[in-house]
């Protein structure tokens, strides 16, 4: 039995790579529309209990991937399993799935959207409804149970397509851009649920064109360009794939210790940057101790997400991905 969502305190350090069973494996998943290819041989493994991103520009492939892996539409090639099973549709009571396309029947009442969502699950009408007015009182959203969808901000609208997403407490989440339209207070609150989802166990995958947000989430990620998977894997990996770079400030401007910088070494103001050495740390910092370049700092700043995403997918992938939204990317 799950714990109520939000209820439960995350910590923030899970651990980044998780063995054990799979809640979602794809292999080779290829779709064509119309002789165009879509998505051209996507692989991805998320471990269940993970949160997962899919990651990527407009036009990528993400939700031909999502809509496969859910049963929605097959795939041209390759084969997916979803807790093991080859055909979704056979366990679709596990799987609650946010459409990129929102969208509730405008003249039902909040907590009566939820119900709906819910009988559709395979839970009794008068289950899912009750459960809906919990979940509205649990996301501070009690007093807009009795309104109409038509009466309530766009932003409330999207909340409640979520809890109908969840209210059969399914055990694999699926979310189409789920931060999209969500304003920062909103967007916040929807990370704080996706970790406790996660905590309690269940498995989140969602896409995003919004790399602060699968950096901030997901242990695992799938970097998609063109319908393809450059990468799959852990958030920490796709780090590591670029040296850390290494912020030196020196009382010395010049002298014998300058030769001991790395080759890639350029001035930033007060400091130097280069690339950690693959010999480590260590024996740079004896070579400019002997050279007498006079430390006065020194930090090792390990690559973020964006510069990952811009060594595995290229600059163009990138910037695709930065004018898809701006303002959610500064975020
Ligand atoms: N039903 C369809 N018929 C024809 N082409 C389609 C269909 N669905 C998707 N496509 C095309 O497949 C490609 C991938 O689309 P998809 O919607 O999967 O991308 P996405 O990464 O989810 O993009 P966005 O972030 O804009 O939603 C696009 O070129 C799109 O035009």
């Amino acid at each position: 039995m799950h714990a109520p969502l939000g209820a439960t305190a995350v910590p923030d350090n899970r651990p980044q790579t998780q063995t054990g069973p799979l809640a979602i494996e794809a292999r080779g998943l290829v779709k064509r529309f119309d002789g165009t290819i879509a998505v051209d041989g996507v692989d991805l493994m998320v471990p269940q209990g993970a949160i997962y991103g899919v990651l990527g520009p407009n036009g990528a492939g993400k939700t031909t991937t999502l809509r496969m892996l859910l049963g929605i539409i097959d795939p041209d090639a390759g084969v997916r399993r979803v807790f093991g099973h080859e055909r979704p549709h056979d366990i679709a009571r596990l799987i609650g799935y946010l459409p990129e396309e929102r969208g509730l029947y405008p003249s039902m009442k909040a907590y009566e959207a939820i119900g709906f969502l819910g009988a559709l699950r395979g839970m009794t009408l008068a289950d899912a409804k009750a459960r809906g007015r919990r979940l509205l009182e649990e996301h501070g959203l009690g007093h807009a149970a009795e309104r109409t969808i038509r009466q309530l901000s766009k932003g409330m609208a999207q909340t409640v397509q979520l809890l109908g997403t969840l209210v059969h407490e399914p055990r694999l989440v699926v979310l189409d851009e789920p931060f999209s339209g969500l304003d920062a207070l909103n967007q916040g609150k929807l990370e704080k649920m996706i970790r406790a989802l996660a905590a309690n166990g269940t498995t989140v995958i969602f896409s995003t064109h919004v790399i602060a947000h699968a950096e901030r989430l997901c242990e695992g990620v799938a970097i998609i360009a063109g319908g393809r998977v450059p990468y799959a894997g852990s958030v920490d990996a796709a780090r590591d794939r670029i040296p850390a770079q290494v912020r030196l400030e020196t009382e010395a401007r010049d002298g014998p210790w300058r030769a001991a910088l790395p080759a890639d070494a350029r001035a930033e103001g007060k400091y130097w940057m280069f690339s950690l050495p693959e010999s480590g740390i260590e024996p740079l910092l004896r070579a400019l101790i002997e050279g007498d370049a006079g430390i006065l700092s020194l930090s090792i700043e390990r690559a973020g997400l964006h510069d990952a995403f811009v060594h595995i997918a290229g600059e163009a992938a990138a910037r695709a991905l930065e004018e898809a939204s701006p303002a959610e990317q500064a975020r």
